[in-house]
């Protein structure tokens, strides 16, 4: 399971791959199980192909989208992912600066090795208006969530990503091959820190553990902080979600690092769309690997995307620099397929534009039907 890794970032993922050891690499590239929602989440969008429309003008084209009350460049985040300081020492502060000069939003989370005050302060340092959120997972100790949560407001976040998929941890058969399952000395995971019930000087681990939807009430009861939920597939959840306040939803399969059988997050969103009917915005993340892929996403009805392990490559390979031009070359790439695509705005491409490869059908946006 530790062999190369082929597909349309394989030039961002050579040079990381070669940069970092062997068991670090792994970690980041790697998924729970045979690794198959991992591989679907990029090999589901080469299955779809997009209709363009023609003859719509479109000089006047911009890619903004409206998310949360906030305008952003590009419907494009960096979503959270964990350890940024193992693939360079300059860690997620990097990354935060260029995300904020290529325009576009960081979620931060609780595994970063960098606390979210340096985050915030880092990306603001770069754009006073830097849009960062803060992912975290519910602790069974309702405190530390209200700790957390408190650190991420005082620090000048806008939203919590609050991700749902991991009542266990996922198999990751890379981690468990290599035996890695810590943070090397040195690094630490800077937001455990100081919290109830933790020693000095030592963070706390984040567990994993199967939280109910009484609990996500009480957060929602503690914070006026807008909530996404992250790592929503079934359209009753998301149903479920919106009944509960969530202000946007996050359809992700969570990198398939966790429920290996799970579809490719493209795959699960259109039913989630038309679950939610426009009530909240719906966000996706997964194998998202260029502007053609981001348009697909948007047309099947997320307002925005997110992009995972590309960020970790340019990171590893070329730091700060290596993230802010890869962000801004895919900004790019999709404001040129939004241009073939005859859009003028993000909102024009439409679900009817997406059709399977080999069929020309559209794909199903059926709920599941057992
Ligand atoms: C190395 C790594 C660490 C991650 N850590 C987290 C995390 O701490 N919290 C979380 O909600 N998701 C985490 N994810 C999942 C990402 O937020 C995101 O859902 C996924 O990476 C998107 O897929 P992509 O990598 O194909 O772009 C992680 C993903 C990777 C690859
Ligand atoms: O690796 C992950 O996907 C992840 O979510 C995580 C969460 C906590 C600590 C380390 C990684």
């Amino acid at each position: 399971m530790t062999g190369k890794d082929t597909g349309p970032t394989h030039h961002l993922a050579e040079p990381a791959r070669k940069q970092l050891p062997q068991e670090h690499y792994d970690f980041f590239a790697g998924g729970a199980g045979e690794e198959t929602a991992l591989r679907e989440n990029e090999n589901a969008f080469g299955r779809l192909a997009l209709l363009p429309r023609v003859l719509r003008g479109g000089a006047d084209r911009s890619t903004g989208v409206s998310v949360l009350d906030r305008e952003w460049p590009a419907p494009l985040f960096v979503s959270p992912t964990a350890f940024h300081r193992l693939a360079h020492p300059h860690g997620e502060a990097a990354t935060a600066r260029a995300a904020a000069a290529a325009g576009v939003p960081l979620v931060t989370g609780v595994a970063a090795t960098t606390s979210v005050a340096d985050v915030v302060a880092a990306a603001r340092e770069q754009d006073a208006d830097a849009v960062v959120w803060f992912q975290l997972y519910l602790h069974p100790e309702p405190e530390v969530t209200t700790e957390l949560v408190r650190r991420a407001q005082r620090a000048g976040c806008s939203a919590l990503v609050v991700t749902v998929d991991s009542p266990v941890f996922g198999r990751r058969t890379r981690d468990l091959h290599n035996g890695f399952h810590d943070l090397p000395p040195g690094l630490a995971t800077e937001n455990m820190r100081n919290l109830p019930g933790s020693e000095p000087g030592r963070p706390l681990p984040i567990p994993m553990w199967p939280a109910g939807w009484d609990d996500l009430r009480r957060l929602r009861e503690q914070t006026d902080l807008p909530l996404v939920l992250k790592g929503v597939l079934h359209p009753d959840d998301a149903r479920i979600a919106v009944e509960q306040g969530m202000d946007a939803l996050l359809v992700s399969n969570h990198g398939g690092r966790q429920l290996d059988a799970a579809p490719a997050s493209v795959e699960a969103l259109p039913a989630v769309a038309d679950a939610v009917a426009g009530r909240v915005p719906v966000l996706m993340d997964g194998g998202v690997r260029r502007g053609s892929d981001i348009a697909t996403a948007l047309a099947l009805g997320a307002r925005a995307v997110g992009i995972g392990r590309p960020v970790l490559w340019a990171l590893a390979a070329r730091g700060e620099e290596g993230v802010r031009e890869y962000l801004t070359a895919l900004r790019a790439d999709f404001d040129h397929v939004l241009a073939l695509c005859g859009g003028h705005r993000p909102q024009d491409l439409t679900a009817d534009q997406v059709v399977e490869r080999g069929t020309a059908r559209r794909p199903s946006r059926g709920e599941p039907t057992c």
